[in-house]
């Protein structure tokens, strides 16, 4: 077991490999939550592109709450990858979502970082067991999956591959928690792992009505926000469908609803991610996008996913009494349980 040097609430000081959409999220996170953070990304521009996304959401993360002690300033940019996992307590890799790069990367973070130390992919979904084959120590390489942007969305999918220690899962889980994340640790692994497996099905239906003509990207996304996403921000699609059999609940739904929703399933087909169907969705986006930037889209979902969690009563969260002023201090988000 790669006995880690840490418990998983003294950690303190966190490197995220990989700056980008996902990385400079965890980083915003990790500093929210009053870590020490050094990220390191080969990009050239990559600094100044971190600290815009962790200026960005700074505002969002001072409405949910910072830990104790929490500040930008406590981000490093290092210059090579060697000194971002040269001290830290725990690795977070956010590199682009490509086996190889994947494989070699894990590998070159396995061989630098500190014996013991637990290294987590951000992967959205190759199986760890893919991913370890060149690392010299497997046992301490686990998924941690976030959902976007994963300083406000509080589930992180934890999971190791064939060849990772059991106890590495564990502390990472533990780790997360701390952290201030809603973790679900999976036993096996599953492509895509859940809820990515459930976007998927959605998504595939997506793709194939635009590719068909058969609904706008506008329609799509608001049967969801006027429908069906309403309910899911706090009852899941299995509950919310038990109430559809009113008295009899789940077990009338299937008796009565259960040979109609079945008939779809053999008819639905994939579609082809073709130039037509990249178009139709690029623009279809730009179409209900009405003129507005990504970063007033960003500031938007923020503000959206921060008053669906303050709606459903998981804002604001007490703290727990912090000693150091750091990991210990939770979040204010997403770990009520
Ligand atoms: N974008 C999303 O909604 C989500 C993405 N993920 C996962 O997070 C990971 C990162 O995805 P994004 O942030 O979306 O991609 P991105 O393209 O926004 O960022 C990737 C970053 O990695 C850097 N990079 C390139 N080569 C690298 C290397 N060898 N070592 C370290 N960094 C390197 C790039 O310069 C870039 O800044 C992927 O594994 C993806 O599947 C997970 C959940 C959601
Ligand atoms: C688009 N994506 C598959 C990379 C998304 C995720 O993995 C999770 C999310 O944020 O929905």
């Amino acid at each position: 077991m790669p006995s880690s040097p840490c418990a998983p609430d003294h950690v303190r000081r966190v490197a995220c490999v990989g700056a980008g959409v996902i990385g400079g999220g965890w980083v915003a996170h990790f500093l929210a939550r009053g870590y020490d953070v050094t990220a390191w990304d080969p990009a050239p521009d990559a600094e100044e592109k971190l600290r815009r996304l962790v200026a960005a959401a700074w505002p969002a993360l001072e409405q949910i709450g910072l830990a104790d002690g929490a500040s930008p300033d406590r981000l490093t940019v290092a210059a090579t990858l060697a000194e971002a996992v040269a001290d830290a307590q725990f690795v977070q890799e956010s590199a682009p979502e490509k086996l190889e790069l994947k494989r070699s990367l894990l590998a070159q973070l396995d061989a630098a970082a500190p014996p013991g130390v637990i290294i987590a992919s951000s992967t959205s979904g190759y199986p760890m067991t893919d991913m370890q084959t060149e690392a010299a120590d497997p046992g301490r390489l686990v998924v941690g999956h976030p959902f976007n942007p994963p300083y406000l969305i509080p589930l992180v999918e934890v999971v190791g591959g064939k060849q990772t220690d059991a106890a590495a899962v564990e502390w990472a889980s533990h780790f997360y928690e701390a952290a201030g994340k809603s973790v679900i640790t999976m036993e096996r692994e599953l492509p895509g792992f859940i809820a990515n497996r459930l976007q998927e099905a959605l998504w595939r239906e997506a793709l194939h009505m635009v590719a068909n003509g058969e609904a706008t990207v506008k329609e799509i996304d608001d049967s969801i926000t006027e429908g069906p996403g309403l309910r899911w921000a706090f009852m899941g699609p299995c509950l919310t469908f038990a109430l559809a059999g009113g008295e009899g609940g789940m077990a009338h739904m299937l008796d009565h609803f259960g040979p109609s929703l079945k008939s779809p399933w053999t008819r639905l087909e994939a579609p082809e991610l073709d130039d037509t169907l990249r178009t139709a969705m690029v623009d279809g986006c730009d179409e209900a996008a009405g003129g507005r930037t990504i970063a007033q889209l960003v500031a938007e979902r923020d503000q959206g996913v921060i008053d669906v969690l303050r709606a459903t009563g998981r804002l604001p969260r007490q703290r727990t009494e912090g000693t150091d002023g750091n990991a210990s201090t939770t979040s204010s988000m997403g770990d009520e349980k």
